[in-house]
Order: structure tokens, then C-alpha cells, then sequence
């Protein structure tokens, strides 16, 4: 356990919005750049921030694993715009929010170009703070629960420091974003950027990819097609499942609050993938098997999230039970897999 970020606050102020903020061809109150926003949780928060009329929303990515089906419904709308764009290389716009996103989530696709992750966390984190830095940007950078690797405390409150492997195969993941989050303070603490860092918890929901890799997806998708459900061993390890909409609500909150994070979103609610298994069967596909599978290296334990700081600084907690969100998730798979429902 250790200081938590309050201790680390800036002394310096953050630097003047840029002039073109105000100018005249500037059409909306706030111009929101989301990097990674045609994945799986940025859609949605495009989605969410396009409700209001007063925002006007970009989205900055390179496709590798979202795509443009996510945002269809924006795609000509006057206050959106979609870019193809890598964050590993600069991006020159005018912006007052960045969300920034770009990275794949799921393990099968981090792991795929572990350097690429790499560079995605650290020059992509760095691009996306030298642009906040130029135009005066509020930056929200998205982290994540495996900050805390294999956690030797739980439930991991925002204090603990983690259990993590630097060398292993989730490093590139893991490790990259621990270094964005360092990024994150030192812009803070030397060029007195706002940013603000959210520790995302398992999110699950409509639009994940069906062959994603990530769990619930693997599951679902599984249940539908009638192929037995794959738990890894030993399936007594433990994840907290956040439906996508309350996980939207909390980013929402945290970038428009005044603390910096880092801050912990998830649902508390904690499964044993052999739980999660059963309750997929029973909800989806009763006739189903569950077949034991090996485990990939240094798969955290368990995983839960501490969610104090989030009630008390930002008033929020997840609202979807696991049960609720799931048949949410399956009516959208039904759609993509053509699987009717008898
Ligand atoms: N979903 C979760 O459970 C979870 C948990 C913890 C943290 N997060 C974080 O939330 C963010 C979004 O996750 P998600 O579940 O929506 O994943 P996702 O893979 O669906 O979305 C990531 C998006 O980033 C884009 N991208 C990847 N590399 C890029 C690059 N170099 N340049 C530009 N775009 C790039 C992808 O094409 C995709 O659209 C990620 O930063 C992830 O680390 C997610
Ligand atoms: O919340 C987080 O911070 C992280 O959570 C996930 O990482 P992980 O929990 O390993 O995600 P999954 O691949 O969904 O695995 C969850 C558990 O399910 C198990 N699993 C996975 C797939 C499968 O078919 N069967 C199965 O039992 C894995 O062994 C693991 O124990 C995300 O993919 C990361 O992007 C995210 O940062």
C-alpha cells in the first residue's frame, strides 16, 4: 500500500486554452477528441456524448481491432467527425476533452504485436499529452484494473501498487499502461496538464467483437453457436463484470469532475469463471457443456474492484447486475450471429 494521487497534485496551474477555442469558426461549446473511438467502449461513449448538442465529437483510430460499423449511425452527422488515424504518430487538431482509448483490451489481440501494444501505451499516450499540452486539453487517459497484476490485495483499492510481472507476456499491456499513467502525472506535475485516470474493471456489453477472445464475448458467443463453453483453468479465478453503459456514466462523471484519478470503475460484483459459465449456460443455452481448458501465463487470481474513492468523489456505482446486461449482450450477438431466438 502506498500515497495515493492526492499527495501528487500540481502546483502548477493548467496552460491557457488555445485562442481558437474561442473563435468564431469554433461551432460547438466543446470539441471532443476520442482516440480509439470506434472500438467497443469508445462507440459507446461516442454514443453518449453525441446526446448532447452542445458537443461535437471526434474520433481518432486505426481500426485494429473497432471499426467503422460501431459508429455507422454518426457517420455524416454535422457535429461528428471519424479520422483514421494511429496514435503512435502526432495528431495536429483543435480540441478541449480527449478521451484517450487507442489500445486493444483484449488479451489475444495485446499479445498479438506486443511492441505494437507497447508503442500504443507509451509514444500513443505521449502524442495524445503533447497535443492536450498544445491546445490546453482536458485528458482523460483509459487504465486499467491489470495495473495491479496478479493482486495480492483484495478488493484493490487505488493505493495499492500492484503485483506485476515486467517481463511476462501481458507486460506490453500491463507494464505499457503503468507507464501511460506515469506520463499521465508527469505532464501533470511539470506542464500542469488537466488529467484525469480512470482504472477500468472488466466491461462487457453489445459491439464487443464475437470473436474478441475476452471472456463474456467467448462465452455468449459459445452459447449461441452450441459449442461448449471454454473456462481456463484452473476456473476459480475471478473477475468483476461492468456493464458498458455504467462504465460510459463513470468516465463521463470522472472527466467532468475535478479529481485526477486515479480512479477505480467497475462492478463489484465478483464471479468465478466457473459462475460465469453456469450463469451463461443457464440464462442463454441450458443444454450446453462447460469444457475445462488450458490457461495462458500469469493470468491474475482474482480481480474486484475497491470502489470507495468512485461513490464518494463521483457519486457512482454500477447500476446493471451481471444477470441484467448479459441477455442485453445476447440479443445483440443473436443479431450478428443471425441466431433467433425459439
Ligand atoms: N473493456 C475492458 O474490459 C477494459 C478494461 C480495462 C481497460 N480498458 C481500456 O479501455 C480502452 C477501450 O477498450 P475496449 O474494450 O473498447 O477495446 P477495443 O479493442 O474494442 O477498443 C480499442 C480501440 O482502439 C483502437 N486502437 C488500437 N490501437 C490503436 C492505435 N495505435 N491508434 C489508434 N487506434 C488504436 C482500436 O482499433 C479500437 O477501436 C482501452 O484503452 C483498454 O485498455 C478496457
Ligand atoms: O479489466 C481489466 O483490467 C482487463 O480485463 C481484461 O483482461 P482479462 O480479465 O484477462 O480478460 P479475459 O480475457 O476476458 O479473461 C478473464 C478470465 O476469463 C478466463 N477465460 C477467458 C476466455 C475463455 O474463453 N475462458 C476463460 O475462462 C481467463 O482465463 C481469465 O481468467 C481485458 O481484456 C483487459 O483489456 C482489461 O484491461
Amino acid at each position: 500500500m502506498a500515497a495515493t494521487s492526492e499527495k501528487q497534485n500540481s502546483t502548477k496551474p493548467p496552460p491557457s486554452p488555445s485562442p481558437l477555442r474561442n473563435s468564431k469558426f469554433c461551432q460547438s461549446n466543446m470539441r471532443i477528441l476520442i482516440s480509439g473511438g470506434a472500438g467497443f467502449i469508445g462507440s459507446h461513449l461516442v454514443d453518449k456524448l453525441m446526446e448532447n448538442e452542445k458537443n461535437e465529437v471526434i474520433v481518432a483510430d486505426n481500426y485494429f481491432t473497432g471499426s467503422k460499423e460501431n459508429l455507422k449511425k454518426w457517420i455524416g452527422h454535422s457535429r461528428f467527425e471519424l479520422i483514421r488515424h494511429d496514435v503512435t504518430e502526432p495528431l495536429l487538431i483543435e480540441v478541449d476533452r480527449i478521451y484517450h482509448l487507442a489500445c486493444p483490451a483484449s488479451p489475444i489481440f495485446y499479445k498479438y504485436n506486443p511492441v505494437k501494444t507497447i508503442k500504443t501505451n507509451v509514444i500513443g499516450t505521449l502524442n495524445m499529452l503533447g497535443l492536450a499540452k498544445r491546445v490546453g486539453a482536458r485528458i482523460l487517459l483509459t487504465s486499467t484494473s491489470e495495473v495491479y497484476g496478479d493482486p495480492l490485495i483484495h478488493p484493490q483499492p487505488e493505493s495499492y501498487w500492484g503485483n506485476v510481472n515486467p517481463i511476462g507476456v501481458r507486460s506490453c499491456y500491463d507494464e505499457g499502461k503503468r507507464v501511460a499513467e506515469t506520463l499521465m502525472f508527469d505532464y501533470h506535475r511539470q506542464h500542469g496538464i488537466e488529467i484525469r485516470i480512470a482504472r477500468i474493471f472488466n466491461t462487457y456489453g453489445p459491439r464487443m467483437n464475437i470473436d474478441d477472445g475476452r471472456v463474456v464475448s467467448n462465452f455468449i458467443a459459445q452459447a449461441l453457436r452450441g459449442e461448449a463453453l471454454t473456462v481456463q483453468k484452473p476456473g476459480t479465478q475471478t473477475r468483476s463484470f461492468c456493464y458498458v453503459s455504467d462504465m460510459v456514466d463513470g468516465l463521463i462523471r470522472l472527466m467532468e469532475g475535478d479529481d485526477t484519478g486515479p480512479i477505480n470503475i467497475g462492478n463489484p460484483g465478483e464471479f468465478t469463471m466457473v459462475e460465469l459459465a453456469e450463469t451463461v449456460k443457464e440464462l442463454i443455452n441450458p443444454s450446453i457443456e462447460i469444457k475445462m481448458v488450458e490457461n495462458t501465463p500469469d493470468d491474475p487470481r482474482q480481480r474486484k474492484p475497491d470502489i470507495s474513492k468512485a461513490k464518494e468523489v463521483l457519486g457512482w456505482e454500477p447500476k446493471v447486475k451481471l444477470r441484467e446486461g448479459l441477455p442485453l449482450m445476447e440479443e445483440d450477438f443473436r443479431l450478428r450471429l443471425n441466431v433467433p431466438k425459439n
